[in-house]
């Protein structure tokens, strides 16, 4: 497989071309960096990378082309629930003990007997339940991509076959797998029903059933054995009359796991923008950033602290934000990081969005990205936002952000809410609300970063009643 971190710069270049990464289930994070996104061009060119092995070039394989960023917070697995332990056939001692039962004294070296006196046998253990559950110390469904079937333990069975005493016990239940997953992930049926949102920590939902343990049977002459029917409550029987002595098998499942990211605040613009470097600059998370597109794979989560100027209250201000995967044109039919990506602006209720302000066109570029959301589900462009323009450090956005600021606010409407009225397909982005704020800003050299987590803070006050976690996707 080509080494794709830290290439020797002795090695010759060559083009990407390993298939293998593409048609397996998990596409290594780096190896997605090198797909390069032409902005105002909808193809997509590859990099020239420097790696340990000699290669000629070639162009990505096509079904690369189309989808390649599909699983990584999609996934499908298998779980099965364990089987249920098995009953036993067994003797009894005294053929006459049987018979004592309603008479014979409970004590420490009798037979366990039920209220009528009938024998209770010892039955198999129950097959261990399948369990998923949301976890905090999870972020990515990536670990999925490597083990996709997961299996819990069966019951135990009854002790050995043989002679019925007080001694036998019930064989051992099985512990519930219990899996850890994201906050935030829906669980769906392989038909696609919808079985759980986890969108707490601590949410869970039992996905397969342990198979019930087997019961016992008494072995017995001829003679005696339609008494000991008679005296025993537990024999179960399946549809065909059989007696159950095996356990039963545990359910097995397909399901289908969606992450969405739970975040207050979702950053979205172009592939470039500095997103990345904005969530690190503001927060403690460390997401990769460089120089190309498509570093941010997953989204990147990141703690915004309180407000300082609200005292003790501060902490009620805290807020989380969602680096999402830059946006390109046609993202909502599914290119570069496409749908999947999108539907993390799902639950946020605040969305800043990060222009590059030192591009050819940046007003071009913010009307892609607005573009692209209102096609993907037109709900998204009514959420509040504020626009960032980034990168004023260069000189090329530094001279003209007072009029980038201008064109920008001008490219809406000030009624927050549109009339239902209105066709969503006829809505140009004229008619949907105006960002709250545009702040000019430098996340790299940290100009201006506290006008802007200012009027972050302010826009999360005026949004914090309007969760708008209805918006389907
Ligand atoms: N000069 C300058 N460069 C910046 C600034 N902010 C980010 N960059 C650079 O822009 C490049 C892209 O930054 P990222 O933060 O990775 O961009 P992104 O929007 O997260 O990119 P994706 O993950 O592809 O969506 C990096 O080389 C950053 O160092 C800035 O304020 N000024």
């Amino acid at each position: 497989m080509v080494s794709l971190i830290s290439p020797p710069s002795s090695s010759p270049s060559i083009q990407l071309r390993e298939t293998r990464f593409f048609s397996t289930l998990f596409i290594p994070p780096r190896s997605v960096r090198f797909l390069q996104n032409t902005r105002n061009n909808e193809n997509h060119k590859w990099k020239t990378v420097r790696c340990g092995v000699t290669s000629a070039g070639a162009s990505p394989p096509p079904s690369l082309m189309k989808e390649p960023h599909k699983f990584f917070d999609h996934v499908i697995i298998t779980v099965r629930a364990g089987d249920g332990g098995h009953g036993a056939v067994l003797n009894h001692r005294e053929k006459n003990e049987l018979e004592q039962g309603k008479t014979k004294k409970k004590g420490k070296g009798s037979l366990k007997r039920d209220f009528d006196g009938s024998l209770i046998l010892p039955t198999g253990g129950h097959g261990g339940d399948v369990v998923i559950y949301a976890d905090e110390a999870k972020d990515t469904l990536l670990e999925f991509h490597n083990k996709s079937r997961y299996h819990a333990k069966r019951g135990g069975n009854v002790g050995a076959m043989g002679v019925l005493t007080s001694m036998l016990r019930d064989g051992l239940v099985a512990p519930t797998m219990r899996i850890p997953v994201p906050v935030g992930t829906v669980v769906k049926s392989k038909r696609g029903k919808v079985l759980a949102d986890l969108a707490q920590p601590g949410d869970e939902v039992l996905v397969a059933r342990g198979g019930q343990g087997g019961i016992s049977l008494l072995e017995m002459p001829q003679r005696q054995r339609k008494k000991m029917m008679a005296l025993t409550t537990n024999v179960m029987r399946d549809d065909s009359d059989k007696i159950l002595v095996h356990g039963q098998p545990g359910e097995e499942v397909k399901l289908e796991l969606i992450l969405r990211v739970v975040a207050d605040v979702g950053l979205i613009g172009l592939p470039n923008a500095g997103k990345s470097t904005l969530l690190a600059a503001i927060t403690l998370a460390k997401p990769d950033i460089a120089d190309y597109p498509f570093t941010t794979l997953m989204p990147n989560l990141g703690r915004l602290g309180g407000d300082p100027s609200l005292g003790a209250g501060m902490y009620s201000s805290e807020a989380t934000l969602a680096d999402l995967p830059g946006l390109i044109e046609g993202a909502h039919l599914g290119k570069g990081l496409g749908r999947n990506f999108l539907r993390h602006l799902r639950r946020t209720r605040l969305l800043v969005h990060v222009v590059d302000a030192a591009t050819e066109s940046p007003v071009n570029d913010y009307r892609t990205v607005r573009e692209e959301l209102r096609m993907y589900n037109p709900a998204y462009l009514e959420r509040p936002y504020v626009v960032v323009l980034n990168k004023i450090d260069l000189p090329e956005a530094k001279d003209r952000l007072p009029s980038l600021i201008q064109e920008i606010m001008r490219i809406g409407n000030r009624d927050a809410q549109l009339s239902d009225e209105t066709d969503t397909k006829e809505r140009k982005l004229e008619d949907y609300p105006r960002p709250l704020s545009v702040v000019g800003v430098s996340v790299l050299k940290g100009i201006q970063i506290n006008e802007m987590l200012k009027e972050i803070r302010s826009a999360l006050k005026k949004c914090s009643g309007s969760s708008e976690t209805l918006i389907s996707t």
